[in-house]
């Protein structure tokens, strides 16, 4: 009963996201309600992902599912990055083994401009869902999230998964305004995205721009930063975590963008990225981190994992605060009973 609970603003996760010390180091992974849990294939069986994500009861269900099985101290909202562009009327998939696949991708001024808004209703499955958590999850803090305009840009100008981002460049160099043009209208989908998630009651959010780590600092400022400090910038009310993938030059930009917590990936030690962030603005507080196990590691064995887990909770002392995670998501073929075992480690005291 809620009279019983514990007030969750104390709650691990809250308390290390505000830069403070909680009892235990508080741990959850990104992609932990996915396809490494047996009971999440056998839900989520004959149901499209996209059907998935606007069904409350279903997305309730494999939210919670990691949450009960590993002990973790968040629950991340079953969701994804395009669904907020395919509720406003963009004709994508997500197809199987591949990711987001966009029917026509977005290339000239008038595709742009043909790029709808989001609505609040065209979403309210999520917001729903978030209310049916908020009432079995207790004391354990619901994360929302939306993809940042970047990486939305991404799909949406490549038309599916990338590995050169060659289209999405030549449009961001070839055509500035466009390119401002298309993440400001992004940046509005994901700011509304975000606003209708914390309006039901998410904790807190993450910021994934999964895929800023392919851009220069240069570009990331001129092309980027500002219109991921425009969706930041309009969260006001619960802590921001701001996530990306090989993004060691840019993390104190990604700071500047408006994160309360920097996501690390594995490649840059929680020391070395807490230095970086404290050189780069000796003025602000000491940052705070989340971070960042490489996924691999959950296949090398109990003694490897127990070793860099202990190496991470070491090296994120050096933060103010420290959120443990993964450095990326968890691979799909990961043993779910090494993240529960994962879980534990982090957890032990010392
Ligand atoms: C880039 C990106 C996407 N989606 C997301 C990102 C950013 C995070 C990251 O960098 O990994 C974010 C995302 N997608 C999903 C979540 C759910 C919550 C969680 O983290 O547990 C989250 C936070 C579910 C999902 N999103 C997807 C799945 C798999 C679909 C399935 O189970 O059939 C899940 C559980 C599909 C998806 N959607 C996307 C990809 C690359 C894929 C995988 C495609 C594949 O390998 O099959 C786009």
């Amino acid at each position: 009963m809620a009279d019983e609970m514990n007030d969750i603003t104390e709650a691990p996760l809250l308390v290390a996201a505000r830069g403070g010390r909680p009892s235990r180091t508080p741990v959850w992974f990104m992609r932990q309600a996915g396809r490494s849990l047996p009971e999440y294939r056998k839900v989520r069986a004959g149901t499209a992902m996209l059907d998935a994500c606007m069904d409350p009861e279903l997305v309730c269900e494999i939210t919670l599912q990691p949450v009960r099985r590993h002990g973790v101290d968040g629950a991340i909202l079953f969701s994804d990055i395009v669904v907020p562009l395919k509720a406003a009327g963009v004709d994508l998939d997500i197809v199987a083994g591949t990711g987001p696949v966009v029917a026509r991708p977005v290339t000239t001024r008038a595709d742009v401009d043909a790029l709808p808004e989001l609505h609040e209703e065209q979403v309210a499955p999520v917001a729903e869902a978030v209310g049916l958590l908020n009432r079995e999850l207790g004391d354990v803090p619901l994360i929302g999230f939306a993809g940042a305009p970047f990486t939305l840009a991404s799909y949406l100008v490549e038309g599916g998964p990338s590995k050169h981002h060659e289209r999405t460049k030549a449009l961001m160099h070839g055509d500035p305004d466009l390119w401002h043009a298309l993440l400001d209208k992004l940046a509005g989908i994901t700011a509304e995205f975000l606003r209708v998630q914390v309006a039901a009651g998410v904790k807190a959010v993450q910021l994934f721009d999964s895929w800023a780590g392919a851009l220069s600092e240069r570009d990331y400022r001129e092309f980027v930063l500002p219109h991921s400090a425009r969706v930041l910038g309009s969260v006001t009310t619960v802590p921001r975590i701001h996530f990306g993938v090989g993004t060691s030059e840019l993390l104190p930009a990604m700071r500047e963008a408006g994160a309360d917590v920097v996501g690390v990936d594995w490649r840059t030690p929680l020391d070395v990225a807490v230095r970086r962030l404290e050189a780069a603005a000796p003025h602000l507080p000491k940052p705070v981190v989340q971070g960042n196990l490489d996924p691999a590691l959950l296949f090398a064995g109990l003694p490897a994992l127990e070793r860099e887990v202990d190496r991470i909770k070491r090296e994120g002392e050096a933060a103010a605060g420290h959120i443990f995670n993964l450095g990326h998501g968890v691979l799909p073929d990961t043993d779910p009973d090494v993240i529960t075992r994962a879980v534990e480690l982090v957890h032990r005291a010392g």
